[in-house]
């Protein structure tokens, strides 16, 4: 396969920033297909030791391969940088819908966490630990389906024969990374290793934004909501919906293990049979028509 170069593309406008990279919507001249281009500096990478991040990005976009993930086209680089040919999601984030709506419905909180969930259960399945999910990273397609996007700090555990994660020193190797605050797990902040509960808080986090708008730990100050996190304290606001209510209960605990989706709980079949997904057809959900985000 030939290499592409810089030169086979058009750069138009940033639409993401990275710590450690920019990502420009990008035209193939060869094809007019519309591409996100990462591009990471390398002098930056390596002076700020974050090239394993980037290779570990590249390591996990080459084993997915499900709907609900940005995929990698090319990677090529040239003397200054490296570049990631990435799938352009036309609609962007999450975040930029919940920023216009400030709140969503029963209905969009539903199908957009299932599909979170349904994203979750293939990653998970193959020993990958998002580590920092958030609704700047899922993004929407021009089917206005999920795209989860920045794998830079994911984590791939190696799993027995049955899909568990192997028990072994290499994968209790303390966290080198902390994911964004808001989202960020008890067990990471007290440094212990990162494991799938992990996802399932960053998740509890979500559904509570969602519906409420705001951030279940936000804080004055990052040590305020740190403070907050390692002690699961968070309230619910006046009207929030009973059964999230109970289904975020259940996801922001304290103990990973304990936490829905999670084996000792069931796994990902309870987290699926939760009430507030009542209804819902987990089968038909990649190839349903989204509800309109309003
Ligand atoms: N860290 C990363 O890996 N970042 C990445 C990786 C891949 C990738 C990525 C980021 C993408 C980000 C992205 C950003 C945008 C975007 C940026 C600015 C504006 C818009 C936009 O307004 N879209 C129309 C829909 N909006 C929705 C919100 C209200 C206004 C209207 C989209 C589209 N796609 C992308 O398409 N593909």
């Amino acid at each position: 396969r030939v290499k592409r170069t810089p030169n086979d593309f058009i750069f138009g406008k940033v639409i993401g920033e990275g710590s450690y990279s920019t990502v420009y919507l990008a035209k193939e001249v060869s094809t007019q297909r519309e591409f996100a281009i990462k591009i990471c500096e390398k002098k930056h990478l390596i002076r700020e030791r974050k090239t394993h991040f980037v290779m570990r990005e590249k390591e996990v976009f080459m084993k997915l391969d499900h709907p609900f993930f940005v995929k990698l086209a090319y990677t090529f680089q040239d003397s200054e940088r490296l570049y990631y040919v990435l799938t352009y999601a036309r609609n962007g984030e999450l975040l930029g819908y919940l920023h216009k709506l400030s709140v969503f419905d029963i209905p969009c909180t539903r199908f957009y966490t299932a599909e979170v969930i349904l994203a979750l259960e293939y990653l998970h399945g193959l020993g990958i630990i998002h580590r920092d999910l958030k609704p700047e990273n899922i993004l929407l397609g021009d089917d206005m389906h999920i795209r989860i996007t920045d794998f830079g700090t994911s984590k791939i555990l190696q799993l027995d024969e049955n899909g568990k994660p192997v028990n072994s020193a290499e994968q209790k190797k303390k966290n080198s990374f902390v994911g964004t605050a808001e989202y960020v797990s008890p067990e990471v902040l007290n440094n212990e290793p990162a494991n799938f509960g992990s996802d399932f808080w960053a998740l509890g986090c979500i559904i509570y934004q969602c519906l409420s708008g705001s951030m279940p730990f936000r804080s004055g100050n990052e040590y305020q909501t740190f403070q907050k996190i390692v002690k699961a304290e968070y309230t619910f606001p006046e009207g929030f919906n009973a059964e999230a209510k109970d289904l975020v209960s259940k996801l922001l605990v304290l103990d990973p293990e304990e936490r829905l989706g999670m084996p000792n709980t069931g796994g990902m079949s309870a987290l699926k049979s939760h009430k507030f997904y009542a209804g819902l057809d987990w089968d038909t959900l990649p190839s349903s028509s989204p509800p309109k985000l309003m």
